[in-house]
């Protein structure tokens, strides 16, 4: 919990953490951020020393001292009075992981025995494997091993007939949908395709049944493998592809994840995560040659592969599409498609050679966000209903007619192709409506503040800073106004909006004293379970129906906050739904999320990051966004991996917000200040970034032990 306990603390280091935290709740939050900044761009350098300059204050030496020593360096202050100046260095094990000297201690993490035990679960090594035989002589008593050969991953065998019956009309009018021949078309002419797509645009449920349809319609059958990240989404996405088709999961559409299928030979799309994929590629490239021959037969059977969400950059997904590039020479009929968020997607194409890539723009509900300040005031006001429009302008109901909404998007297209401003200027200067002068654009997300700091219209952006524009917003790039700014060099426009939003963290001197008071209670890197629980209640109080997400980093956050709601009102089980999503959970339970819970019941569900992409639970109205999320990660100078708690990235950010707009218009509560929004990173760095240098050594001979190392990386 993150509310600072009335209990005292007990001996020395209790009393250190005690005034460590004082000292942290008296700094600003902006001086956190910017403390935190230098102490991670130094921990990344090469420098081996980083000294602060002397004007810091008290408060904030004893907060880079206390800092320093949670990641793991030392800090020490030298000289009196003003030349007092602090230094801080890397500790012992300082140099940098490459520099070492002698021989590294090989071990392996706990993950990457958890692989090596999969991995064995699934092709158990022979007596002649464990006494090193099959390594000297791959080609005898290996060979007569028989390998299981999953007909999972085996093509169907159908008649024409079946197949022109079973091919149905468009199902829906996602954006997609205009795109399908498209990418009939592109794939028949490359092997290689990237579909790079904004959140809702169908491309997960859709681009497998376009391609299935296409192979189908010329009278050809097909093995479409999809992989997803994580098992939840293959399974649900394999259930909602089924329900589109009239089906029943395990016909046309089926899944395997680890320890449960349904559906298999006959059918021809086949969702499975990133790790069961990657089995089946292992065994092309593994020694024994009984089972790279049933891997090569596998992959004969296999039409085409979709790795989904490649954008996560899960370990996992990295290594399968290295593995791709080098095996889709030898499997020319082979077509492999790439789905990405619209991260990177030049990057991905230039590394399958360049290979086309198809944009399709997005499509979500209207999704209104609330950030920590905006929490704080709504909770303060007990009696007003947040969500009413008549009491406030937080409401859902748009005073944005279709007439206008498309004249606000013809008038940014406008003045972003021809600088013409005329019509932006007049639609907002109308009425000095919040939601006309936030407004974004129906396809790209770019407000009319992003176009002015784009193109340098100081006085327009001047304009709409004085009628307290939100400078937070993000077009569908992840692009502020000020990144735009920056962009494209306004550097007058860039200042005012960084000076704006650095004097105004807050929307009103109000909101500002309240957060600054909230942020010296309580310490923002812990969840505060009473305030999720308050919010809760408020949301509950003020509405009357929708399905509630929070997001939170861990299991024990989720037992933690569930405990505090079913110690409370929440435990009324005619009322309240309390469910737990977490990817530990067995998939029986996991699935319970999708369910509807009966009239007049409130489903609340607590769940970590598994449930924010390529997973649509349709009755979310609201999210709770905790800021926070687990993620794994290696510090070369303590040489340990861990699993700890950090702050979620902008893209995680947006993803989790877009649960809320995904079946009907939704509200994302964030509960962090609108400052820490904006200083988040971009997006999250890529897993194998993160992993100890020997795992990833490991791994890679795992997946081929014939590569070399270095090549396999390169
Ligand atoms: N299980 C479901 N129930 C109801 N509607 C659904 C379901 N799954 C998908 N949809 C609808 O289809 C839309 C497209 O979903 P899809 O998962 O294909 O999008 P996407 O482009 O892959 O987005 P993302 O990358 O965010 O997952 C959703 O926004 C939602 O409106």
């Amino acid at each position: 919990m993150g509310r600072k306990g009335p209990k005292g603390p007990k001996g020395a280091k209790a009393n250190a953490d005690a005034l460590t935290k004082a000292a942290l709740a008296a700094m600003s939050e902006e001086t956190t951020v910017r403390i935190t900044t230098v102490l991670e761009d130094f921990r990344a350098s090469d420098a081996q020393v980083h000294t602060f300059e002397p004007s810091l204050t008290n408060q904030e030496r004893a907060a880079v001292h206390a800092m320093c020593k949670k990641m793991g360096m030392i800090s020490k202050s030298k000289g009196y009075g003003e030349r007092r100046c602090l230094s801080v260095y890397k500790t012992k094990n300082t140099q940098a992981p490459g520099k070492e000297e002698g021989p590294s201690k090989l071990g392996f993490s706990e993950e990457a025995r958890q692989i090596l035990l999969d991995l064995f679960t699934h092709y158990p090594p022979d007596d002649a494997e464990l006494n090193g035989d099959a390594v000297k002589n791959p080609g005898d008593k290996a060979a007569k091993i028989r390998w299981k050969t999953d007909t999972a991953f085996s093509r169907p065998a159908m008649q024409k007939h079946d197949i022109a019956k079973k091919i149905g009309e468009d199902r829906s009018k996602l954006p997609i949908a205009s795109f399908k021949d498209h990418i009939s078309s592109t794939l028949e002419n490359h092997q290689v395709v990237l579909i790079s797509g904004e959140t809702g645009c169908g491309k997960t449920t859709q681009v497998p049944q376009y391609i299935l349809d296409h192979v189908w319609g010329k009278g050809e059958s097909c093995k479409i493998i999809c992989t997803q990240p994580r098992r939840i989404s293959a399974m649900s996405v394999a259930e909602r592809i089924s329900v589109e088709r009239g089906e029943t999961v395990g016909d046309t559409v089926g899944y395997k994840i680890r320890l449960e299928s349904k559906g298999g030979k006959n059918s021809s799309i086949i969702f499975c995560t990133n790790g069961v994929l990657l089995r089946v590629l292992i065994g092309r490239v593994t020694n024994s040659s009984n089972r790279q021959r049933a891997a090569d037969d596998v992959i004969m059977g296999i039409t085409h592969i979709i790795v989904d969400e490649i954008h996560e950059r899960d370990r996992f997904s990295d290594f399968m599409l290295a593995i791709l590039r080098d095996l889709l020479p030898m499997y020319p009929h082979l077509h492999l498609v790439l789905m990405s968020a619209t991260i990177d997607a030049e990057r991905f194409s230039q590394y399958f050679n360049g290979c086309p890539v198809i944009r399709v723009p997005g499509h979500t509900y209207p999704v209104k966000t609330f950030y920590l300040e905006d929490v704080l005031s709504i909770l303060q006001s007990v009696g007003d209903n947040h969500l009413n429009p008549e009491t406030n302008d937080l409401g859902l109901d748009s005073v944005l007619t279709d007439d206008y909404k498309s004249s606000m998007d013809e008038a940014i297209s406008m003045a972003l192709a021809s600088d013409e401003f005329d019509l932006l200027i007049e639609l907002i200067s109308i009425e000095q409506n919040p939601e006309i002068f936030n407004y974004q654009h129906s396809e790209t997300g770019v407000t009319p503040l992003m176009v002015f700091a784009r193109k340098g219209q100081l006085g327009d952006v001047c304009m709409l800073l004085s009628f307290g524009v939100d400078c937070s917003a993000r077009d569908h790039d992840g692009k502020s106004a000020l990144d735009w700014a920056q962009q494209e060099n306004q550097v007058e426009a860039y200042e005012v909006i960084k000076k704006h939003m650095d004097c105004s963290p807050a929307k009103l001197p109000e909101e500002n004293e309240l957060l600054k008071k909230y942020l010296a209670t309580i310490n923002p890197e812990h969840i505060d379970t009473v305030l999720i629980e308050r919010l809760l209640r408020k949301i509950c109080t003020d509405s009357n129906e929708g399905a509630i997400l929070v997001f939170l980093p861990g299991w024990e956050d989720i037992n933690q906050t569930r405990e505090r709601l079913l110690a409370s009102s929440f435990r009324d089980s005619s009322k309240f739904l309390v469910l737990s999503l977490h990817s530990m959970i067995p998939s029986s339970e996991q699935k319970k999320v999708f369910k509807r819970a009966p009239a007049g019941v409130r489903k609340i569900i607590l769940s970590t990051n598994i449930a924010e992409t390529a997973v649509t639970i349709d009755d979310i109205v609201f999210v709770l966004d905790s800021g926070r999320m687990k993620e794994k990660s290696y510090d070369p100078y303590n040489n340990v991996s861990t699993l700890h708690t950090s702050w979620v990235s902008r893209a995680n950010a947006r993803q989790r917000e877009g649960r809320a707009g995904r079946c009907q218009p939704g509200i994302c509560y964030h509960l962090y200040s609108r400052f820490r929004a904006a200083s988040l990173p971009e997006f999250q760095i890529p897993e194998i970034k993160r992993m100890p240098i020997e795992e990833l050594c490991l791994q890679v001979k795992l997946l081929d032990p014939n590569s070399k190392i270095a090549d396999f990386l390169n």
